[in-house]
């Protein structure tokens, strides 16, 4: 068996074209949608990330405002250029990229976000209203997933669903998406405490790894016919000192699933384009 491939490029540039549509509508109405960036320090794939957001955006019609601060940034600086994009009216919804340098705060840099501007959904009172099944701006990866799954209609109703890693940006909100009546999946959270991990993932209909730990998923952990989504991207550099792109999930793995949502290629263009259509959203919601 080889696995159906989710592809998340051909999945995104549907959505785009969607989005495109909506914009021009708001632009009908004098709205023109602004995402904001903020960028702190040198990270490559960060760097990466961001210009990678913003050429999405000029794509479907989306302003583009930048705030791109040094390694050395203090907190106070950083939470002065969250105030201003709080404050500025071009910019609709925003993001700050994340990982942040170490030292400064994560968790009170996201508080200060205004709620209503926040793209990522990663906001306390966004996640809070997604605990409580309330309409709020969804984080983009989990939201991306679920989309790519519905697009290639693979049932999660009833589903085993392992997700792989508790960071903030996919597998803590992952849980709290696939439990939602809509998804209705039984979720297992697994982490790096987590003592026998292929127990979790045999048993999985839909295993979403989201570690960063290179070639973590084997195909002997995975059930033959499973849907597997790599979220994990480790930089490595081969002995003739190129570096290259390796997710979380082992080549092998393609033999066993039933699908398969590759890196590259596969859970990351969509991650982008629910960012596009947070952004899309938060300008409509604000303009109703
Ligand atoms: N504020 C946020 N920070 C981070 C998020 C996030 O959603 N919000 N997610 C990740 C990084 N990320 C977006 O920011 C992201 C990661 C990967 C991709 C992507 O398209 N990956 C490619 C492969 C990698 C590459 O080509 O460089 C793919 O899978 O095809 C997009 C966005 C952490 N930080």
């Amino acid at each position: 068996m080889t696995a159906t491939i989710l592809d998340g490029k051909a999945t995104a540039a549907a959505i785009k074209e969607d989005l495109r549509g909506r914009v021009k509508a708001l632009a009908d109405r004098g709205v023109v949608p602004g995402l904001g960036t903020i960028l702190v320090g040198d990270d490559p794939g960060s760097r990466a990330y961001v210009a990678g957001k913003h050429r999405d955006c000029a794509e479907v019609g989306i302003a583009s405002i930048r705030r791109d601060l040094p390694e050395t940034a203090t907190q106070a600086e950083v939470e002065a250029a969250v105030r201003e994009l709080n404050e500025d009216p071009a910019c609709t919804g925003y993001i700050v990229q994340l990982p942040l340098p170490k030292g400064l705060d994560e968790q009170r840099i996201l508080e200060l976000i205004d709620p209503d501007k926040d793209a990522d959904g990663l906001h306390p009172t966004n996640l809070g209203r997604l605990v409580l099944n309330i309409e709020a701006p969804l984080p983009c990866t989990p939201n991306g997933i679920v989309q790519l799954l519905r697009h290639y209609h693979v049932p999660t109703n009833g589903a085993e669903v392992t997700a792989i890693g508790r960071g903030t940006t996919a597998g803590r909100p992952l849980g709290l998406i696939f439990t939602r009546k809509s998804e209705n999946s039984t979720v297992t959270l697994c982490h790096t405490g987590t003592r026998d991990l292929a127990a979790h993932t045999r048993t999985a209909d839909i295993v979403i790894v989201a570690a960063g730990s290179a070639g973590l998923l084997t195909a002997d952990m995975v059930k033959p016919g499973a849907a597997v989504l790599d979220v994990g991207v480790t930089r490595v550099v081969d002995e003739d000192g190129k570096a290259r792109l390796v997710g979380d999930v082992a080549p092998e793995v393609a033999e066993v699933a039933g699908y398969l949502a590759p890196m590259p290629g596969g859970v990351g263009p969509m991650t982008r384009a629910m960012l596009l259509t947070n952004v899309v959203e938060l300008a409509e919601r604000a303009t109703l």
